[in-house]
């Protein structure tokens, strides 16, 4: 990481009784970096953004923020964080711009920038037009502009997004990835939870899995398709007329070979290894034996990534390129 730390997480633990919700998380953000948090339901993202948030003790573990550690110092970090919650409770009776207000005086904004600072985040989330409308009256998207008008009052550092983009229509959505790259380009730093990957796919500089309270892979996209690779690349591959029982039986009796789906006139299959001479031997092979009239190398998406992971985490511990964290080395 060429950036200096921004956010610095080590051995964070956390259970409910007898729930470990996290478990030996370890991560580093740089300033500037978007990070994106994935998981599914009940892989401990939101516990983890709570305690960064300074909203739940770790059982064990440290955050620093800025070099300041929470729990030590949580007056200190807390205007340094820009909170979303994945739950918004809408008061009743009180308009968009009175929310913020309260907020800024919460966050003890002196009286002199109380008011620019109320205009800025509405004019940045756009909710200017509104501001006199009731909370509880707003739609789905402009309520969540709403929460992140709030997270960003202060002028934070730091803007922990948790699922902001949840429920969001596609339009809604991609006003949301503008305000994330609006948000890059001022020189923030983000982390972002969702369970949908390609949401955060597009935006997000490096993405952290977490699976059971454990981060099972942390890096960049390319850390990620590299990571792919360790099983095989996949392959579209067809054949002329739609018979593709042939194919199915050459890749039966070829080492290396694994159909994953079959198709009209063609099948998606993986070859075990990733040699560039040992693949164009193979499509020699095949294109010698069978009529092929299509071969390429498919495009993974970032799902089947997650999944290969969780399936592989069991037999292998990970730990592709320094950047990828187990869970038991991630507790040190
Ligand atoms: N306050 C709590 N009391 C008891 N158990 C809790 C509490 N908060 C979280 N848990 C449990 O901890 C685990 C992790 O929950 P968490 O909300 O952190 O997951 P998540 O990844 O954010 O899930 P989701 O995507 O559904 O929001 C779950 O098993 C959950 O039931």
């Amino acid at each position: 990481m060429t950036e200096p730390i921004l956010l610095e997480v080590s051995g964070l633990s956390k259970s409910f009784d007898q729930v470990k919700a996290v478990s030996g998380v370890s991560f580093q953000i740089g300033k500037g970096q978007v990070v994106g948090l994935i998981g599914a339901n009940g892989a401990g993202k939101t516990t983890t953004m709570r305690m960064l948030a300074t909203l739940e003790l770790a059982d064990s573990g440290s955050i620093l923020i800025n070099g300041i550690n929470t729990v030590d110092h949580p007056h200190e970090v807390r205007p340094l964080i820009g909170w979303m919650p994945d739950y918004f409770h809408p008061y009743k009776n009180t308009s968009v711009r009175e929310y913020l207000d309260f907020f800024a005086r919460a966050y003890d904004i002196p009286g002199s920038r109380l008011l620019s600072a109320v205009n800025e985040v509405l004019d940045f989330t756009e909710l200017g037009e509104l501001q006199t409308r009731l909370i509880n009256k707003l739609s789905k998207g402009q309520t969540q502009r709403l929460c992140l008008a709030r997270a960003l009052i202060s002028d934070p550092e730091l803007l922990i997004l948790d699922e902001p983009a949840a429920g969001l229509d596609p339009k809604a959505r991609m006003e949301f990835k503008n305000l994330v790259h609006l948000l890059k380009a001022r020189g923030k730093t983000l982390l972002i939870s969702s369970h949908i990957l390609s949401e955060l796919g597009e935006m997000c500089d490096s993405l952290i899995f977490m699976d059971g309270g454990s981060i099972v892979h942390d890096g960049d996209k390319s850390s990620l398709l590299h990571r792919q690779e360790e099983t095989g690349w996949p392959f579209e591959v067809k054949i002329a007329g739609e018979n593709t029982d042939l194919l199915e039986e050459w890749m039966a009796i070829h080492p290396g070979w694994k159909v994953r789906s079959v198709q009209e006139n063609g099948v998606t299959a993986t070859f075990s290894s990733c040699e560039p001479e040992l693949v164009a031997r193979e499509l020699r092979q095949l294109s010698a034996d069978l009529p092929v009239i299509e071969f390429h190398r498919s495009e993974r998406r970032l799902e089947e990534a997650f999944v290969d992971i969780l399936l592989h985490k069991d037999k292998k511990p990970a730990s592709a390129s320094g950047q990828t964290v187990s869970p038991s080395s991630s507790a040190s």
